[in-house]
């Protein structure tokens, strides 16, 4: 999605750019010339397996770790050249990152005079993320969720144009989940640039307007949400009948691949709904359902990162 007319004219305009971003650890390239940028306006979600190297990445966008070659920049500037980095990028890394004896109030208060902030921002930020009643619990008391909560608010205290979330859904029940999507859409229509992290493909489709997919440091795909979708879903339908034997004999006739489901439907694989329909009325066969495969994001994920997951489960 290309960012709104509204969005590139705000004060929040500054986006993210890497460009042959590389970092090696000894043999192990943990970022291969990884190029790839987060505009303005638009939430971008950052995807890929465990160990693909996004917080690598993350750590070298924030000036934590110096990429071996190439870089990363925000508006331009590598983090350390920002004149008022508070004021222009907020992340949250790990939210258990947490003093667990200080308050979130004396938290955010230590942050804030860091940069040069008021009280009357802490206020705020502790109101925009519902914890204005438990701003006086010490952090360690805090459920992940609140934690969380406190990670974000912390993020947002200089009211930054740029926001970087690694696993901002991590421990939020429905409710702090669907808080956090108004939150991250609110900020990007404002104009500023999101980049966040999920291992929960559901939220990411939900949310994410625009993709950037990494399998071994190295970019897999970049586009909007609806493109990768469209661009990876895998062609089929599915076909439900009470001749089944004889439409499987017809399709298998015609070359075309196909499965039993379960629920003993067919799954018929690379053609689309014209095609089995015909083959269908060509044998007199009667057809009950005649639908579409739509894939889920996760099933494309899980499908195009499959030969590149460095610590993937055995499957059951
Ligand atoms: N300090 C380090 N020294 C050596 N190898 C490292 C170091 N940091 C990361 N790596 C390796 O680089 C690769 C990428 O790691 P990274 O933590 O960036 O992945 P990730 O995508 O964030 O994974 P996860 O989702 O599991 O957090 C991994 O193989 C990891 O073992």
């Amino acid at each position: 999605m290309l960012p709104t007319e509204s969005a590139t004219r705000s004060a929040y305009a500054v986006g993210i750019r890497a460009e042959g971003l590389t970092k090696q650890y000894g043999d192990k390239a943990a970022v291969s010339d990884l190029s790839f940028s987060a505009e303005p306006g638009v939430i971008t979600g950052f995807l890929g397996p465990n160990g693909s190297g996004k917080s690598t990445t993350l750590r070298m966008l924030l000036g934590l770790v110096r990429p071996t070659q190439g870089k990363i920049t925000i508006g331009g500037h590598h983090i350390a050249e920002l004149d008022d980095p508070a004021r222009t990028i907020g992340t949250l890394l790990d939210a258990r990152a947490i003093h667990p004896h200080r308050t979130a109030q004396d938290h955010l208060l230590a942050f804030a005079h860091a940069a040069g902030l008021g009280r009357e921002r802490v206020d705020e930020v502790l109101e925009i993320v519902g914890l204005t009643d438990a701003a006086t619990r010490r952090a360690g008391e805090y459920s992940l969720g609140m934690k969380q909560r406190l990670g974000i608010a912390t993020a947002l205290l200089g009211d930054p144009g740029v926001l970087v979330f690694d696993e901002p859904l991590n421990g939020l029940d429905p409710e702090g989940i669907r808080w956090i999507r108004t939150l991250m859409r609110k900020m990007a229509a404002e104009g500023r640039t999101i980049l966040f992290s999920s291992h929960l493909m559901s939220e990411m489709e939900l949310t994410a307007d625009n993709l950037i997919v990494i399998g071994q440091g190295r970019l897999i795909a970049e586009s909007t949400l609806d493109e990768f979708v469209r661009a990876h879903t895998t062609q089929g339908v599915t076909v439900r009948t009470a001749s089944r034997v004889e439409l499987v004999r017809a399709l298998n006739r015609a070359g075309i691949k196909l499965e039993e489901t379960p629920d003993s439907g067919l799954l018929v694989h690379g053609v689309d709904s014209a095609t089995v329909g015909r083959i269908a009325a060509a044998e007199g066969i009667a057809l009950e359902e005649l639908t579409k495969v739509r894939e889920s994001l996760e099933d494309i994920f899980l499908r195009l990162t499959h030969d590149v997951t460095d610590y993937g489960s055995q499957p059951a």
